[in-house]
């Protein structure tokens, strides 16, 4: 695959982390747990990874932050920590347009344990309805549980404020952070956020590991039982040299933060603005004012994206039709849907950057896809004028 535009999907292990990571496997592959030296070298490679994280989300303890085996670990363990912390209290509050990580395990709640479940709507661009929030925040929620940003969309929704409000209600504040790690700057020690999910894999670090933030003080119940690890918090002998390549990822990510947003949002509204400009009836999804700087996720009216996917696939181009853990079934995206009834029917594609992607990619993709769109809805496509014109590639694009 020669352009690789799915980076919400997964990206690719940065060489530096993978370096960081090799001795761990081989002459540093002790226990953290055990007393010996071999063992006590990973437990301090675990320890700099966890201070790497810190730093990266701004927390103000290391011991903050529990590694876990990725981001719907994560999510789930900060849910079912606070049902069992807060058995008085019966009601969750998150929104419509979660990953399933979430969505699957309330609506597992609700059917096996009675817990009451508030999915919080959004309008046409995303937005959450804050009167719908509001109105859901009662003394009866044990969590609040809201993304950062949205993983399809880059909607970004403002968890500083959400988290103040549910502090009123006394319920604790979760985010799923995974898609805006290292693509927003995030300060969790100026906000009300007690629990926060990261993964590795979205950030250039391997896959399979991944983080869940606990704020100093808020009361936590274990999901993984077990051994003593991780101060009771989490058993099972760590993943010592995923969690070195996770902490790599979180430096590297804190060094870059500035440049890589300049870079994948010039990228993204580079092809963003070559779309709107080549092909009529096409619209971009999403808050216009508050987006992941490396997503866009484009409705092309009139035909499916897993259509236009697959021909751009057959291009070398590697872009993604909803959400990779629902793609292949073909189930509506969930938060297209819930945005937008009339697109979620057709789709949309999503194309990330990262900061391995290349302009060169960019113009790739505006190269081939007039002609995929145009062969996919029969007709030759319109400029922005509304005029006809033959695309010179259209025949090569269709093949
Ligand atoms: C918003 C969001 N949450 C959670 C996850 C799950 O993370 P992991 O793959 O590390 O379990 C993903 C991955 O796609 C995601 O996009
Ligand atoms: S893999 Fe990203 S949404 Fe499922």
């Amino acid at each position: 695959m020669s352009i690789y535009l799915d980076n919400n999907a997964t990206t690719r292990v940065d060489s530096e982390v993978l370096q960081a990571m090799l001795p761990f496997f081989a002459d540093q592959f002790g226990n953290p747990s055990s007393m010996h030296d071999i063992g006590a070298a990973a437990g301090a490679a675990m320890k700099t990874a966890r201070q790497q994280l810190q730093a990266l989300i701004g927390a103000k303890f290391d011991h903050e932050i529990i590694f876990t085996s990725g981001g719907t670990e994560s999510n789930n363990t900060a849910i079912l920590s606070a049902l069992d912390v807060m058995p008085e209290r019966s009601e969750i509050v998150t929104s419509a347009v979660e990953h399933p990580a979430v969505l699957t395990l309330c609506g597992h709640l609700e059917k096996t344990r009675g817990i009451k479940v508030h999915r919080i709507p959004v309008d046409q661009h995303g937005r959450l309805d804050l009167d719908a929030y509001r109105a859901a925040l009662t003394h009866r929620v044990a969590i609040v549980s809201i993304m950062w940003a949205n993983n399809e969309t880059g909607t970004i929704f403002p968890v500083a404020r959400l988290s103040e409000m549910a502090k009123n209600v006394g319920a604790i504040f979760h985010t799923d952070a995974v898609p805006a790690i290292g693509k927003l700057p995030v300060d969790l020690k100026s906000t009300a956020i007690d629990m926060l999910s990261l993964s590795g894999h979205k950030f250039h670090g391997p896959k399979g590991v991944g983080a869940l933030y606990i704020k100093s003080g808020v009361p936590f119940h274990a999901l993984i039982m077990g051994g003593h690890q991780q101060r009771n918090r989490r058993a099972g002998t760590e993943n010592t040299p995923g969690i070195v390549g996770l902490g790599k990822a979180a430096e590297l990510a804190l060094w870059r933060m500035d440049e890589e947003i300049t870079w994948v949002k010039s990228l993204r509204d580079r092809l963003e603005e070559g779309l709107l400009k080549r092909i009529p009836k096409t619209f971009v999804t999403g808050d216009p004012l508050a987006r992941l700087p490396n997503t866009t996720n484009v409705v092309f009216e009139g035909i499916g994206s897993e259509a236009v996917q697959f021909l751009l696939n057959r291009h070398g181009i590697a872009c993604a039709s909803g959400s990779a853990c629902s793609s292949g079934s073909s189930r509506q995206s969930h938060v297209l849907e819930a945005m937008n009834p009339d697109a979620a029917a057709l789709g949309a594609v999503r194309f990330s950057f990262s900061h391995f992607s290349r302009e060169e990619d960019v113009d790739q993709v505006l190269e081939v896809i007039p002609g995929i769109v145009m062969k996919l809805r029969g007709s030759f496509p319109f400029s922005a004028g509304g005029e006809r014109r033959r695309i010179d590639n259209s025949a090569a694009a269709a093949r």
